[in-house]
């Protein structure tokens, strides 16, 4: 053989043309795309070189640790030992065509790196010839290769676009584990699949899905093992089969707890959008022999797409956590403070209807805790880990509070200059507290009762219907049945919101409740100031009991508020409560006119009364409200009656 021949020819036998040649390499190329395993190309192959050569045989070999083995051949029985193995010892040794025996032989490619021949039975010698076969033979496979690897590719992200479409809309961590797990050995061919994720305080990987543990969850050293490995390096790692088991740095006293016998392992890092290493993904026993570079490479795309998933599904479940949490605590704080009968009977009546849907309406005068009982049903009821929603329908302006419950569409007024959305949808799944109902304009229960009857909003200036499913709690302190004989009040909406009537009693009637209260807001009020609650002496006591409390449980607050921040002391005396039964000093003589009727004395001394609080507090109306023990809305409304201007 001439080993600095570069004049390489196809001309294997006897009046082989040129057109014959180019076609031999139209052909393989044509098997190379045809064809959809790497042996049933070689196979066709090797029958092709066969009759373009006229030979007695044509194989295919590869040698492998000293062994060789047959990847095609047109003789299919030939065994491994009919081979001439000396001449393809010496054609691996040399990388070079060799030819003696009756045989000839050659690498397909240059360097040798997968060790493949091919080989023919034949009385030709031309060893260019033979050689520039081999490599036809090569480049076919090659072309095999790319295409087949491109086709993978493309099937392997087809599967992995489907299974990686659904993880991002996950709630739940432990589940979308488990859909990983399974979706990562099925593209893989892999027996087992787990996910290892840090425990809080960095000291374990928790391990999941985990089968053959007793809760599914395995559990190990942050830094054993391969997995171990993979975490502190941030690189893949893999283990083959036939490596020795010193080598192979299993950490066995995992099969042990999982009842599992690992043979090869493949383990990925799961890195967050930083790069930083925030678990590892680990699959064990391929299907057939050691994990390979495409597998390493599709769990490394299929780790960065759990990575994601599995960060917002924990962000998802951190914000459920907090959710509950808030609403517990909410729901911790409402505490209807009461042992009179009236207040258990009406605490029976909220337990019983909270978790329905029925429609409530509560009534009660001012300042009997209306709103308090409107949020024990929503804790109450199943809705008590989503909002509840309070608007207060007398505190809006009639024009205003169509946009406030069903929100408005960009320009559908002058001030629309983004679309909003109104409190029902805010209040979707959770409750909707409309309070002082009975103020409502006649336009807005028209639209409000709509609403309840179809379950359906259509924002201002809007035409889309938009489902809702808030639960509606009405609360007026006026006689809505004596406002629909004013026809102030529809009465289809009446009747809708009134399916149970919770009246709250005033406090005048709830007896010793009134101390209860007052000790209540006392030792609360002294805990925000900071001071040891005072005792309320037995006096003082007869005092709380005997006022009529026209401000209702709002005015004992407020002035237990007071008593905790001003009085001095250990206990609370008569003294202390004198503005409450005395008209104050300034007050004692109010300057009314005796000759005036009594309905405008009672005017005069609303204005005169209404006005001295507010210039006390400065012009804060609301603090105002608050020291008169009444809601700021009340006094707005009170002082329009009264004819008095709002500044
Ligand atoms: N039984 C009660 N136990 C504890 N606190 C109460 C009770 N009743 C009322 N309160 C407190 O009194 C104040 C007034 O109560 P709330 O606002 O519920 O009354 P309302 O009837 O809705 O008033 P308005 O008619 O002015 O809207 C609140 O601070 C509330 O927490």
């Amino acid at each position: 053989m001439n080993p600095s021949a570069n004049t390489q020819r196809l001309d294997p036998g006897a009046g082989t043309s040129g057109g014959e040649s180019a076609k031999l390499l139209a052909d393989l190329i044509y098997l190379s795309a045809a064809n959809d395993s790497s042996r049933s190309f070689l196979q066709a192959a090797s029958g092709e070189l066969n009759s373009f050569s006229k030979s007695k045989q044509t194989v295919v070999v590869q040698g492998v640790k000293g062994q060789w083995r047959i990847l095609a051949a047109t003789d299919g029985k030939l065994k491994p030992e009919a081979l001439p193995v000396e001449l393809l010892a010496e054609v691996l040794d040399t990388e070079r065509c060799q030819s003696g025996g009756g045989w000839i032989a050659s690498p397909l490619n240059r360097p040798m790196d997968s060790g493949q021949l091919l080989v023919q039975q034949t009385d030709k010698t031309d060893e260019i010839a033979f050689d520039v076969l081999a490599a036809a033979l090569g480049v076919g496979l090659k072309a095999y290769r790319v295409r087949s690897g491109a086709n993978k590719r493309v099937q392997q992200l087809e599967a992995l676009l489907q299974m990686t479409a659904g993880w991002n809309q996950s709630r739940e961590t432990d589940a979308l584990l488990i859909e990983i797990a399974e979706a990562s050995t099925r593209l893989v061919g892999a027996e087992r699949a787990t996910i290892f994720l840090p425990n809080s305080n960095n000291t374990e990987l928790i391990g999941k899905p985990a089968l053959g543990v007793e809760d599914g969850t395995l559990r190990i050293p942050i830094n054993a093992g391969v997995v171990g490995q993979v975490m502190s390096t941030g690189e893949p790692a893999r283990v083959d089969e036939d490596i020795s088991s010193e080598q192979k740095q299993i950490d066995r006293s995992v099969d042990e707890q999982l009842g599992f016998q690992t043979r090869t392992l493949l383990c990925v890092p799961m890195k967050n959008a930083e790069g930083k290493t925030i678990g590892a993904f680990e699959l064990i026993n391929r299907n057939e022999g050691n994990f390979t570079d495409r597998d390493q490479a599709a769990l490394e795309e299929l780790a960065s797409h759990a990575t994601i998933a599995i960060d917002t599904t924990q962000h998802v479940e951190h914000l459920e956590t907090v959710r509950r949490t808030v609403a517990t605590q909410a729901a911790d704080e409402v505490n209807l403070i009461g042992e009179s009968e009236g207040i258990k009977k009406l605490k029976s009546t909220v337990e019983r209807v909270a978790d329905t849907e029925l429609a409530i309406l509560i009534t009660g005068e001012n300042g009997t805790g209306k709103e308090v009982v409107a949020q024990m049903i929503h804790y109450l009821s199943g809705r008590r880990d989503e909002v509840l929603v309070a608007v207060n329908c007398a505190a809006i302006s009639e024009t205003l509070l169509e946009s406030e419950l069903f929100g408005h569409e960009k320009g559908a007024f002058t001030d629309a200059h983004q679309a909003r959305e109104g409190k029902f949808e805010l209040a979707n799944g959770g409750t909707l507290f409309l309070d002082e109902i009975g103020d409502m304009s006649l336009g807005g229960q028209a639209k409000l009762l709509r609403v309840l009857e179809e379950k359906v909003v259509v924002r201002v200036g809007g035409s889309v219907p938009i489902p809702t499913t808030a639960r509606v709690v009405a609360a007026t302190n006026q006689d809505l049945a004596a406002l629909v004989g004013e026809k102030k009040f529809r009465e289809d909406l009446f009747f809708r919101l009134n399916v149970v009537m919770i009246e709250i009693p005033p406090l005048r009637e709830r007896g010793d409740d009134v101390i209860l209260l007052a000790e209540h807001f006392l030792s609360n009020f002294c805990a925000k100031a900071r001071r040891e609650t005072p005792k309320i002496s037995a006096a003082a006591r007869n005092r709380l009991l005997t006022h009529r409390w026209p401000g209702n449980v709002r005015e004992l607050r407020n002035m237990m508020e007071r008593l905790a921040y001003l009085s001095e002391g250990d206990q609370i005396r008569p003294d202390d409560l004198a503005f409450v039964n005395a008209p104050q000093k300034e007050n004692a003589d109010s300057g009314i006119a005796m000759d005036l009727p009594l309905t405008d004395a009672t005017k005069e001394f609303q204005i005169d009364y209404i006005q001295r609080h507010i210039d006390h507090c400065g012009g804060n109306v609301t603090e105002a409200a608050q020291r008169m023990g009444l809601h700021r809305s009340n006094l707005y409304r009170k002082m329009k009656q009264l004819g008095m201007s709002d500044d």
